[in-house]
């Protein structure tokens, strides 16, 4: 099977990684020019749980993909606002029977996908391995992690399709799990990344200082309230309290509280774009077409964006 991965930034790298080293035949695509030609040259070098380890990889520049690569599953891993411009160029290395498997954080983008491909051939998930990215080609991979995923498509074609992926992430140690609740889950994490990201790169500080504070608790229930309102009108089961209890265990600062989210480290760290609209964006927007009032989601996001101008975030 030809596993593609688009967005070989710190999440496409870890699973291109941990699939090449599994023995799978992966190619790795990213628009970051330096990136891939580090990649070209040299593989990834991983700082793989403190090891140094080069692993040679097949890599593409977006704009000088080979045009006889043809994926069968096509993973992708850009940030979510390139979601869009990404799939208009994914249909020169697909065919009709590729899987197409998204593990953005945010929400909605089963509505995108569906654009672009057949029901059948979308899996859908969210997932706790954690990345980051020393230098072009050089992830930092630390810690543990699992994949929760799911076919859109209901044909036992697209059932099978999902098991199929579940037992490759399984050999190369990436422990897929098939879901029925992956929706659940999802709302799940986007309480977490909903309260965490948006104000630890407003307010410049990692989750556990943020969690030290006392006026960070109305906002943060606030915004869970808001979050589990817009699931619970999507016909996703979640209770508020057991939500704003799993957000809380973010600040225990011997588990991940001493993390500075991903939000932060785009904005804050290295001055790009954030993935705002489609966490506390979509829940605006969501909001909006239920007539469920969303204030501190939607403030949220208008303050991120307001941040990103002035930082003239790129
Ligand atoms: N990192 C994590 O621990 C986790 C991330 N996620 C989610 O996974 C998705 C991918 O995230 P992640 O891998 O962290 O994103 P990265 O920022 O590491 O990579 C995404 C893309 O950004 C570009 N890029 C990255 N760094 C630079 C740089 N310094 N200069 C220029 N371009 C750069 C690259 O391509 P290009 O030039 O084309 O933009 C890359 O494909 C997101 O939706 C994220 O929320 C989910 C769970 C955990
Ligand atoms: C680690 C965590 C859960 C923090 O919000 C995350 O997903 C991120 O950094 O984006």
């Amino acid at each position: 099977m030809k596993i593609v991965i688009v967005g070989a930034g710190a999440m496409g790298s870890r699973f291109g990684f941990m699939l090449k080293q599994a023995g799978q035949d992966v190619a790795l695509i990213d628009g970051w020019d330096k990136n891939v030609e580090a990649l070209q040259k040299d593989g990834i070098i991983a700082n793989y749980n403190g090891e140094e380890i080069q692993q040679p990889i097949e890599a593409y520049h977006e704009d000088a993909v080979d045009p006889e690569l043809k994926a069968d599953l096509l993973i992708i891993f850009t940030k979510a606002m390139q979601l869009e411009a990404t799939l208009q160029k994914t249909q020169a290395y697909t065919h009709n029977e590729t899987r197409v498997l998204c593990l953005l954080n945010g929400i909605g983008y089963e509505d995108i996908l569906r654009r672009y491909f057949d029901e059948d051939q979308i899996i859908i998930g969210n997932t706790m391995w954690t990345a980051g990215l020393e230098g072009p080609g050089r992830p930092k991979l630390f810690g543990d992690g699992s994949v929760n995923l799911l076919n859109l498509g209901k044909s036992d074609a697209a059932v099978s399709g999902a098991h199929e992926v579940i037992d490759i992430f399984n050999e190369a140690g990436l422990n897929g799990v098939y879901e029925k609740g992956i929706f659940y889950l999802i709302y799940k994490k986007l309480c977490v990344n909903g309260t965490m990201n948006g104000l630890c790169s407003l307010l410049e500080c990692n989750m556990a200082e943020l969690g030290a504070t006392e006026a960070n608790r109305e906002i943060v229930q606030q915004l869970v309230s808001e979050i589990v309102a817009i699931a619970q009108a999507e016909d996703v089961e979640m209770s508020r309290e057991e939500m704003i209890a799993h957000v809380e265990e973010c600040y225990n600062p011997e588990t991940i509280g001493l993390h500075y989210p991903s939000m932060y480290q785009d904005l804050i760290k290295n001055n790009r774009s954030t993935e705002i609209d489609f966490i506390n964006g979509a829940i605006a927007d969501k909001g909006k077409k239920y007539g469920i009032a969303t204030p501190y989601n939607d403030f949220l996001t208008r303050l991120i964006h307001t941040k990103e101008e002035l930082l003239g975030a790129k």
